[in-house]
């Protein structure tokens, strides 16, 4: 009989999942990067549990986010991100997709750098906003000039998601792609040698 050898894309995984060993995978980066969508297929791909903090925050407050910051404000928001961060990165392997405030706070930001790896889905600004207008979810784009203000986040918060431990460019293209580009980058192996 003929053995066929693994497909590239399953050695990929594979090579990813024991380069993460049992540490946590914590994805960064602004609203609409792709961190939700993104974590989900990628912990699927792993084959460990993935969790979403906003979910997390939704279902432990049981209000949405918006909710949340309507009734408590910002500060609380964060307050309440960082105490269920801090809970979820206790145990790994998993994958964690965090709001796009959670790095930037100072507080979450060291226990991400201490819970696992962290990766910074990044894009370009017409993706992003092409991205998070087409829902309302988001109450700190609820300004007079949503394009605005999210280019103002990605100013002040480009500099400090650069310190993740890894970068991958979220841009057009199908979110397979950009999932064979995280396992690459944790695998550490070229983003050009993966199977697209
Ligand atoms: N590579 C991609 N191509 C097309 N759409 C994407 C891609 N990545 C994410 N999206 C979509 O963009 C929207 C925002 O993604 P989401 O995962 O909620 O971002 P985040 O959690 O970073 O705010 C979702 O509708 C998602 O399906
Ligand atoms: O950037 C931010 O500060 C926020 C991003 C949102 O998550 P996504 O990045 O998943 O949209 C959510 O946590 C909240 O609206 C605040
Ligand atoms: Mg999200």
């Amino acid at each position: 009989m003929i053995e066929i050898s693994a497909p590239v894309a399953d050695s990929l995984k594979d090579r990813a999942r024991v380069a993460l060993g049992s540490r946590n995978l914590i994805l960064v980066g602004l609203m609409g990067a792709g961190k939700s969508a993104i974590g989900r297929m990628t912990a699927s791909r792993l084959g460990i549990p993935f969790i979403d903090t906003d979910a997390e925050i939704e279902r432990v407050s049981r209000m949405t986010i918006s909710e949340l910051f309507a009734a408590y404000g910002e500060e609380e928001f964060r307050a309440l991100e960082t105490r269920v961060i801090k809970r979820l990165l206790k145990s790994g392997p998993r994958v964690v997709s965090t709001g796009g405030g959670a790095f930037i706070n100072e507080r979450t930001r060291r226990q991400i750098k201490r819970g696992g790896l962290s990766i910074w889905l990044r894009a370009e600004l017409d993706i992003l906003w092409e991205r998070v207008n087409k829902r309302d979810t988001r109450p700190l784009l609820k300004t007079e000039n949503p394009r605005q203000t999210l280019e103002n986040l990605m100013n002040a918060r480009y500099p400090v998601y650069a310190d993740a431990d890894l970068t991958v460019q979220s841009r057009d293209v199908r979110k397979e792609v950009i999932v064979n580009e995280v396992l690459a980058a944790i695998a550490g192996v070229a983003s050009e040698s993966v199977e697209k």
